[in-house]
């Protein structure tokens, strides 16, 4: 959607850069019909179980690596095959790290989590910590827009900055922040470019899992 107000770059924290606007128009529609193929079963989008016994209010598909608080497995929540991680997926999460930081580090993201929020769901805040690799984490936004607040590396109060993520951005977090605690307390309900025909907001995180094929340590 064309800004009536810019919305400039920014390093919200060192090695944190957003990128407002950075998929087009057709990347985010590709994006959203490669989500809805993802979200079917077998090993399609669902609600994550915590261990104290509650549920998290997103809706997640996981591919490459399946994520269940707190580890990895090659497996999903029904037993099928976790989906495969697309090769063209890792040329987006290159290119989305040559724009935040000038060059791509040489990265090979093999896990992506899509979160799919309607208009209650939040997510608390948290480290992306299940990971073996300290790579940085790639957030895409695609749909409704929300607030995402990132915090600070050493627990999950102040300082932080709450960040207006929308359509199409682009979140990069990595080096000093990639430990950095962040969450959703909020999408703002119906706020979804039209183009799109999607109710809801969704995003991707890509990373990698710096675990080998068998799930040992590379
Ligand atoms: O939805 C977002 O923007 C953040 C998602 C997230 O932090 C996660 O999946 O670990
Ligand atoms: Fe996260």
């Amino acid at each position: 959607m064309t800004a009536l107000i810019p919305r400039p770059r920014a390093e919200v924290a060192p090695g944190a850069v957003h990128v407002p606007g950075w998929l087009t128009a057709d990347e985010q529609r590709r994006l959203l019909d490669a989500c809805r193929e993802w979200a079917r079963s077998p090993a399609g989008m669902r609600q994550t179980r915590l261990p104290g016994g509650g549920v998290m209010s997103v809706r997640t598909v996981c591919l490459g690596w399946h994520w269940v608080p707190y580890r990895y497995q090659r497996t999903a929540d029904d037993g099928a095959p976790v989906k495969p991680f697309p090769a063209w997926l890792a040329d987006l999460g290159r290119r989305a790290v040559a724009t935040a930081y000038g060059h791509d580090g040489g990265y090979r993201p093999d896990i992506a989590l899509v979160n799919f929020y309607d208009a209650e769901a939040r997510m608390g805040q948290h480290q992306d910590k299940d990971e073996r690799s300290l790579a940085p984490v790639v957030s895409l936004s695609i749909g409704d827009t929300c607030v995402f607040r990132f915090g600070n590396t050493r627990d999950r109060g102040r300082p932080w900055s709450d960040v207006q993520l929308e359509s199409g951005d682009l979140f990069v977090f990595g080096g000093e922040s990639r430990l950095a605690y962040h969450g959703v307390p909020k999408t703002l309900p119906g706020t979804a470019p039209p183009f799109l025909g999607l109710r809801g907001r969704l995003n991707l995180t890509l990373r990698e899992s710096g675990l080998s094929p068998d799930g040992g340590a590379v």
